[in-house]
């Protein structure tokens, strides 16, 4: 047996091997001493194995699923090896078989996966010339994604795909490695190094034809994504390696290029707080307060909708119609319809990879009724909604087949039995009969042999060990007729058998065996039939998640007074009377006063607002709040605000707080500057620009002078809309030397040397700071207080009597950098790492004849 075991082990060595022995999966050495680790169980040492003792660990069967959540949780994976020989019949160990690898990136059991989010999974191929081809995948879902993107935006993508587990390749240069890991350490996921000849383009190619059953890409408009299809082959290969078969349900293809989406950095969707609190929580967050979905596929489309937000604005245009439509009423009948709706989308991949469960088909089966009623209650509706009714209708004779053929309340397991509804299988009817009838036949075959043999006392019994006998007392042996064969003596009474009784306890004792075995046929049986209604049921699915996430929004802009946005050509910001959704709910939920609206208007001519006013005067949560507004209807939803009117957009870029990233060794203020660098970078004048106090890192004459030429740069050069929230009353002086720059300012009072909040948005520069009342309301001792407001007096008058006029805004002199040769342009264009032998000769031929010429 452990010659058995090591075998397999050496196919999975860096994967758990869970070894099914009787009612455990079993782990030995390695695995054994690292799971005793990992879920705190007890290790053991039993028998020999090649003069050692085995180490080893094991887990009930009927408890695993448990202990694998705890295991994929901590980033491992595991090979479930399964008895699949014959106990009774095989000599040696029972043949054994990995029939599945579970691991994070390609989940799905119902119960390890999390209701709101897919585990996904992502390969990674490194090409020349820093490009990187991405492929990826949830199981469950069944659609691919492929996309091509430069070797910098690799921590931006796989950020926004945030995957469960990234394959990559075995040759990847060091440095990515180490990219990777660094990316690995902000975000749960696991890294899986698989061979490099995996990656192969050309293999990439073919599997997705395979798998799409197609004969070129054009139709997805993947022809071209020559690196993406390397990563497709490694992903593919892998995601079938671990669910032990192809994946047949995987039909669909989408190419996602980075322009065809609102760009939303790691750092927006932080700051943002889309789906995690800065803190880490799941709420409050604009996805906690936007979900109230029925189910948890309706959730996930809802999440990546709002992750995932189009710059073409049809998608949203019609979600708005649609929402439209379901506030004029009916969205309370669709919701009560939706509850309780199984997760078709998760069943329907089951069915796929032939791992569905009996109750889950039950609930399939209820779930298609249910399509088929949000479908009727849809009709006459137009658009969108229209759309998902139409796909809304179940295939034919699918529920039929599931009706059928699996009992209304089956057993958990198939092998427990008691799964195969009755009627549907002769064979089976009669085997069932069998066992329900034999308490009858005993009792009437006793009252036969009563009379026949005059035995009043005569009696037919059944155990485990000699099966079904008559039992006879010594007194009445004499009348006991030829036909019976002794079977066992006890002190009082004989046993016997008849003929009869022995055909009978054969078809009883075989017929438990044979219903099992005939109803895991039928069962397998029933899912050959049911794959053909897959990529029907898949997209039925998808239109009730989709409804689900429609009127969950439409639920939302009704509860908390939403209003619908429009779109236009023309580029600018308008909001009227906006508000922060979830700083608004939290203040309602605390009793803690109303939320003040604020306008807000962007355009050509003003795109930039310098906003100053004191400390917890709500700068933050108004730069937040158009964010969010801009966000919400880009991704099809009604808005927090009276009205908005908003241009076209490419990303939103976000510079807010200050967090130490100790794991990367950044400082805070190095932080800053990498971020608000990138966001120089990267933003264009369709982008919106959000920077909250940048500069406050460092010394007061460094911050300031940084964050003027921050502000000039993404004032002149860049041209985005911007809120450029400071404390820097210098900055103020901005909007005089750029015309298209305002000061604004939220609004407070004094009464007596107190403070008060008026959180309004008003033209004009802040008066004063506000910092002493401010820490006064925080609690800071009257000393502390009393000794700064004197040490402020004291600043003040000093600074107003030696100040200089320092003009911030004048521009530099022109660049003092030096003129580059020919050759070191050249040169600094060339990356020696993605050259080939031939490029490299090559550049160095040209470099010769450059350096001749100068
Ligand atoms: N428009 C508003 N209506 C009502 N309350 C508001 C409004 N804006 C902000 N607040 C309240 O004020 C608190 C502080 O707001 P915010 O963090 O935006 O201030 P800030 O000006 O950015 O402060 P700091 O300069 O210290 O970062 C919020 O948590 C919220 O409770």
């Amino acid at each position: 047996m452990m010659a058995q075991y090591l075998a397999i082990k050496a196919e999975h060595p860096h994967t758990l091997v869970f070894y099914r022995m009787g009612d455990f999966y079993e782990m030995f050495y390695s695995d054994a001493e690292k799971a005793a680790r990992l879920l705190d169980i007890t290790l053991t040492r039993r028998g020999n194995s090649a003069g050692e003792p085995v180490v080893m660990a094991g887990v009930p069967f009927h408890s695993v699923e448990n202990y694998l959540a705890r295991l994929i949780k901590q980033g491992e994976s595991v090979a479930i090896c399964e008895q699949v020989g014959d106990v009774a019949t095989s000599k040696g160990p029972v043949e054994r078989k990995v029939v599945r690898v579970v691991t994070p990136g390609t989940l799905t059991d119902t119960e390890l996966l999390n209701d709101k989010s897919e585990a996904v999974l992502l390969a990674v191929h490194q090409g020349s010339r820093h490009k990187l081809g991405l492929a990826w995948l949830s199981v469950t879902q069944g659609a691919l994604q492929l996309a091509e993107c430069a070797g910098d935006e690799l921590e931006s993508w796989v950020a926004r795909i945030a995957p469960s587990e990234l394959l990559f390749s075995a040759d990847v240069t060091p440095q990515f490695e180490q990219r990777l890991k660094a990316i690995r350490a902000g975000m749960s996921m696991s890294l899986t190094q698989r061979p490099e000849f995996q990656f192969d383009s050309g293999l990439g190619l073919r599997k997705l034809l395979e798998q799409l059953n197609g004969a070129t890409l054009t139709a997805w408009g993947a022809d071209d994504l020559v690196l993406a299809h390397a990563a497709a082959s490694a992903l593919l290969a892998y995601a079938e390696h671990t669910q032990g078969r192809a994946l047949t349900h995987v039909q669909s293809l989408q190419v996602q290029r980075d322009d065809e989406l609102i760009d939303l950095p790691v750092t927006t969707r932080r700051n943002l707080e889309l789906v995690q609190t800065l803190r880490g929580e799941d709420s409050p967050t604009l996805f906690s307060l936007l979900d109230t979905c029925m189910t948890g596929m309706g959730s996930r489309m809802l999440k990546c909708w709002m992750l995932e937000p189009r710059r073409d604005r049809s998608h949203a245009v019609a979600r708005h119609e649609a929402i439209a439509a379901l506030r004029e009423g009916g969205a309370d009948l669709l919701r009560a319809e939706l509850k309780g709706c199984s997760d078709i989308e998760r069943i329907t991949a089951r069915i796929a990879l032939r791992q569905v469960r009996p109750r889950e088909l039950v609930g399939l089966r209820h779930s298609l009724d249910k399509a088929a009623q949000l479908s009727r209650r849809l009709a006459g509706q137009q658009g969108l909604l229209a759309e998902l009714a139409a796909s809304m209708t179940p295939p034919e004779g699918c529920a039929a087949l599931l009706a059928r053929t699996i009992m209304d309340e089956p057993a958990a397991l198939v092998r427990d039995g008691g799964v195969i509804a009755t009627g549907l299988d002769a064979e089976l009817d009669e085997l069932r009969a069998i066992q329900d009838n034999c308490d009858g036949f005993l009792l009437e075959l006793e009252t036969r042999e009563r009379a026949r043999t005059g035995i009043a006392n005569l009696r037919v019994q059944f155990n485990k060990v000699h099966g079904f006998y008559i039992e006879i007392s010594q007194g009445q042996l004499d009348k006991v007729p030829g036909d019976f064969r002794r079977r066992q003596t006890l002190k009082n009474a004989e046993r016997f058998i008849t003929p009869e009784l022995k055909a009978f306890e054969d078809k009883a004792l075989s017929a438990q065996d044979r219903a099992l075995a005939r109803e895991k046929f039928l069962y397998e049986q029933l899912l050959d039939q049911l794959q053909a209604f897959v990529p029907a049921v898949t997209r039925l699915a998808r239109a009730v998640a989709s409804l689900d996430a429609l009127c969950a929004l439409a639920e939302r802009s009704l509860t908390l007074n939403w209003s619908r946005p429009q779109f236009s050509k023309e580029p600018g910001i308008e909001i009227v009377q906006g508000r922060h959704p979830v700083v608004e709910s939290r203040l309602a939920e605390t009793s803690a006063g109303s939320f003040i609206a604020n306008d807000t208007r962007l355009g050509p001519k003003q795109r930039m607002q310098v906003i100053t006013g004191p400390n917890m005067g709500g700068k933050s949560t108004y730069m937040r709040q158009v964010a969010l507004i801009c966000l919400l209807a880009a991704m099809g939803s009604y808005v927090p605000a009276q009205a908005a009117r908003l241009g076209p957009m490419d990303a939103i870029h976000t510079r807010i707080g200050a967090a130490d990233d100790l794991a990367n060794a950044q400082s805070t203020f190095m932080l800053e500057m990498t971020e608000a660098a990138q966001i120089l970078h990267a933003a264009t004048p369709q982008s919106l620009v959000l920077m909250d106090e940048i500069g406050r890192g460092t010394s007061t004459f460094d911050g300031l002078a940084l964050a003027s030429g921050i502000a000039a740069h993404l004032h002149d050069r860049t041209q985005a809309y911007t809120l450029f929230a400071t404390h820097y009353f210098e900055l103020t002086e901005f909007p005089a030397k750029h015309h298209a720059a305002m000061n604004v300012h939220v609004s407070a009072t004094e009464s007596g040397t107190d403070i008060v909040f008026l959180h309004e948005i008003q033209a004009g520069p802040a008066s004063r700071s506000y910092g002493i009342q401010v820490a006064k309301l925080a609690g800071m001792p009257a000393a502390v207080v009393n000794h700064a407001r004197h040490a402020l007096a004291a600043l003040e008058s000093q600074q107003t009597l030696s100040r200089e006029q320092v003009d911030l805004f004048a521009p530099p002199p022109a660049a003092d950098t030096p003129m580059h040769s020919a050759v070191e342009a050249a040169l600094s264009a060339i990356h020696p790492d993605s050259l080939s032998p031939r490029e490299a000769l090559d550049a160095l031929y040209a470099l010769k004849k450059l350096g001749e010429k100068s």
